[in-house]
C-alpha cells in the first residue's frame, strides 16, 4: 500500500488592497481582500522539498499590489482575470489559478449637501464578491455578493412539513422572514458589463424576496433564483445559501398580554440554512467555475 501525494493548492490568502484614483481633487476608493490559491506541478515541494516548481505566496501577493498600481483595479471580475491569467500563463509549472476577490462598498461623505472630494464612509451593507478561474485555455467568472440581510415583516406561511414524535413547531400562515443573502451566479462567458449584471442580480433578488409570498423559505430562494435569470441572459447557474434568520412569538400570556405578530425574538442560532441551486437545464458546462 502505498501513500500518494493528493489535489492541493496554495497561494495568498487575504491580501488587503486599498486602492485609491487620484486623478484630480476627486477620488474615487476600492477596497479589496484578495485570496489566490494555485494549482499545478507541486509534487516536489510536498515530497522533497524542491522548491523549484514554487512561486512564493509573498511573490503573489506583491504581483495584487504591482497590478494594482499598472493596470488599475477596474470591476473586481476584470482585476480577477488579469491576476488569474497572468499566473497560469507566465510560468509554465502553474496550471490553474483561482483569484477570489471580496469588495467592501464605501460610500462618498456629503458635507452641506455637497459630495466630498476625497472622504467616505464604510457602508454596511452586503459584500460584494467574485471568483474567477482559469486554466490556461479557459476561464470562468462567478460573481456574487453576501450578507444582504432582508426581512418581510409578513406574506411568510410555513406549514403542512412532516410531522413525527419529536415535532413542536407550531404551522403558522403569518410569520416573519428574515435571511441574510448569501448568492454566487455564473456568468455564460468572460466578457460583459460586470457592474451593471451585479447591479441587476442584485435589484432581482431584492425584488423577488419581497414580491414572493411566501410557503417555506425554500420556495423563495427558488424564486430569487429564477428570477435573476428570467432577466439576465449572461448570467447561467444562481447558487443560494439562505439562512432562516428566526423570528420567535414571545409568548407574554403571563403578563396577561396578547402578542398579535409584533413582538419577536430575534434568535441567534442554531437556524436553518437552505441551500439550492437554480440554473437553465441547457446552461454551458460548468468546468471549474465552482472549484474550491
Ligand atoms: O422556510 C422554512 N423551511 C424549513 O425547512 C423550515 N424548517 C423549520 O423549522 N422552519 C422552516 N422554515
Amino acid at each position: 500500500m502505498a501513500i500518494v501525494l493528493g489535489p492541493n493548492q496554495y497561494g495568498k490568502a487575504e491580501t488587503r488592497l486599498v486602492h485609491v484614483t487620484r486623478d484630480g481633487a476627486v477620488h474615487e476608493i476600492k477596497d479589496l481582500n484578495v485570496s489566490v490559491a494555485l494549482g499545478g506541478d507541486m509534487t516536489e515541494t510536498h515530497l522533497t522539498g524542491d522548491n523549484a516548481a514554487v512561486l512564493p505566496t509573498d511573490t503573489q501577493k506583491n504581483t495584487v499590489f504591482a497590478f494594482a498600481k499598472e493596470h488599475g483595479v477596474g470591476e473586481i471580475e476584470e482585476f480577477g482575470l488579469r491576476l488569474a491569467t497572468h499566473f497560469v500563463d507566465s510560468q509554465p509549472s502553474i496550471h490553474t489559478a483561482r483569484v477570489h476577490i471580496e469588495e467592501y462598498t464605501w460610500e462618498r461623505l456629503s458635507v452641506g449637501g455637497t459630495p466630498a472630494p476625497h472622504s467616505f464612509q464604510r457602508s454596511g451593507v452586503e459584500t460584494r464578491t467574485a471568483t474567477v478561474t482559469y486554466d490556461g485555455t479557459r476561464a470562468w467568472v462567478v460573481s456574487g455578493l453576501r450578507d444582504l440581510v432582508v426581512l418581510n415583516s409578513t406574506a411568510s406561511e410555513f406549514w403542512g412539513y412532516i410531522r413525527d414524535s419529536y415535532t413542536t413547531l407550531r404551522e403558522t400562515t403569518d410569520r416573519v422572514l428574515a435571511t441574510a443573502v448569501n448568492a454566487r451566479w455564473r456568468y455564460a462567458s468572460t466578457e460583459g458589463d460586470f457592474a451593471k449584471s451585479y447591479a441587476e442580480a442584485r435589484r432581482h433578488l431584492v425584488e423577488a424576496f419581497a414580491e414572493t409570498h411566501s410557503l417555506s423559505l425554500q420556495q423563495t430562494l427558488y424564486a430569487m433564483g429564477q428570477r435573476v435569470l428570467e432577466n439576465r441572459s449572461e448570467i447561467a447557474e444562481v447558487r443560494l445559501a439562505l439562512p432562516n434568520k428566526h423570528h420567535f412569538v414571545v409568548d407574554l400570556s403571563a403578563f396577561d398580554l396578547d402578542n398579535d405578530n409584533e413582538v419577536f425574538f430575534a434568535a441567534d442560532r442554531p437556524y436553518g440554512l437552505i441551500e439550492g441551486t437554480v440554473l437553465h437545464d441547457d446552461a454551458p458546462d460548468a468546468g471549474l467555475a465552482w472549484s474550491e
